[in-house]
């Protein structure tokens, strides 16, 4: 059987409590969030906002601040000003419900090499009060052929999906990723694609920084073009190409127009 088939009663299950959760207001709500680091300014009066459901690619150069609010987001680091709220917690003033919500996979995943996938995911299933069980995350990652094996005996595609399994133990309603994909080869990256398509299921919210302009047309319902520490364009794909005038044709166009753009604009 298809490991999706068999893991779609947990995940209907799953998504059918998600629906019958109510939220107001938007999953995230940045609003004039900056960050330095000495000498650098990595965010600068980022304000951003995304809604329940929505699939949000992070698309910018090496340097753009994407990594910089994808872990203000989780929580990882502090802003210096603006406002961040995250299931309307407000994570500045220290509230921290909302990481209960959340699945993160980051952009490396430090593993002990000498424990197993399943050793990790047994002890992620540990630490929150709700989980999918066991068998249903291997089954719906396909993780059966390595979950046994150590993380020194897997390779780095399977290192990543054990790190995306951990990363939706609590069946999270928002899951972030940091360039997921990174590394793996164009067959790896479609079926990692095909497994998040999956995990989105319409309702949970994605939202994932990359380089690679395919992963943002097949997966991403909006685009967050950042340099520079700031966003230089958001709206979907043709939102974005739009944006970028008539001489650009699809996104990397656009990409490389707006790029060179920003960098004639003053700091
Ligand atoms: N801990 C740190 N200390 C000092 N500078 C940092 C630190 N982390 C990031 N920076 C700087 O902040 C800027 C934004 O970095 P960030 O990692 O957020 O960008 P990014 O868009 O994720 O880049 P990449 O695509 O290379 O991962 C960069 O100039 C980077 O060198």
């Amino acid at each position: 059987m298809n490991p999706f088939d068999a893991a779609l009663p947990a995940l209907q299950e799953a998504a059918a409590r998600r629906a019958t959760r109510v939220d107001t207001g938007p999953v995230v709500h940045l609003s004039g969030v900056s960050k330095r680091y000495e000498s650098v300014q990595a965010l600068d009066n980022v304000s951003l906002d995304i809604g329940q459901g929505q699939v949000v690619a992070l698309l910018g150069p090496n340097g753009a601040g994407k990594s910089t609010l994808v872990e203000i987001i989780m929580g990882l680091r502090q802003a210096d000003s603006g406002s961040v709220n995250i299931f309307g917690d407000d994570v500045r003033g220290g509230q921290r419900g909302y990481l209960s919500r959340i699945g993160v996979q980051l952009q490396t995943t430090g593993f002990f090499p000498s424990l197993s996938g399943r050793d990790y995911l047994k002890f992620f299933q540990g630490v929150y009060p709700h989980t999918l069980p066991l068998d249903r995350v291997i089954e719906l990652l396909d993780l059966s052929a390595f979950v046994d094996k150590t993380m020194r005996g897997m390779s780095g595609g399977q290192r990543q999906r054990i790190a995306l399994a951990l990363a939706i133990v609590n069946d999270p309603d928002f899951i972030i990723l940091d360039e997921p994909t990174v590394g793996l080869d164009p067959i790896a990256r479609r079926e990692f694609w095909d497994i998040l398509r999956q995990l989105h299921g319409g309702t949970r919210t994605l939202l994932f920084s990359t380089h690679y302009m395919e992963e943002v047309q097949a997966l991403a319902d909006r685009v967050v073009m950042m340099a520079k520490g700031r966003v230089i364009a958001s709206g979907t794909v043709d939102d974005v190409i739009a944006a970028a005038g008539p001489e650009a044709r699809n996104l990397d166009d656009a990409y490389n127009i707006l790029l060179a753009q920003r960098k004639g604009a003053p700091k």
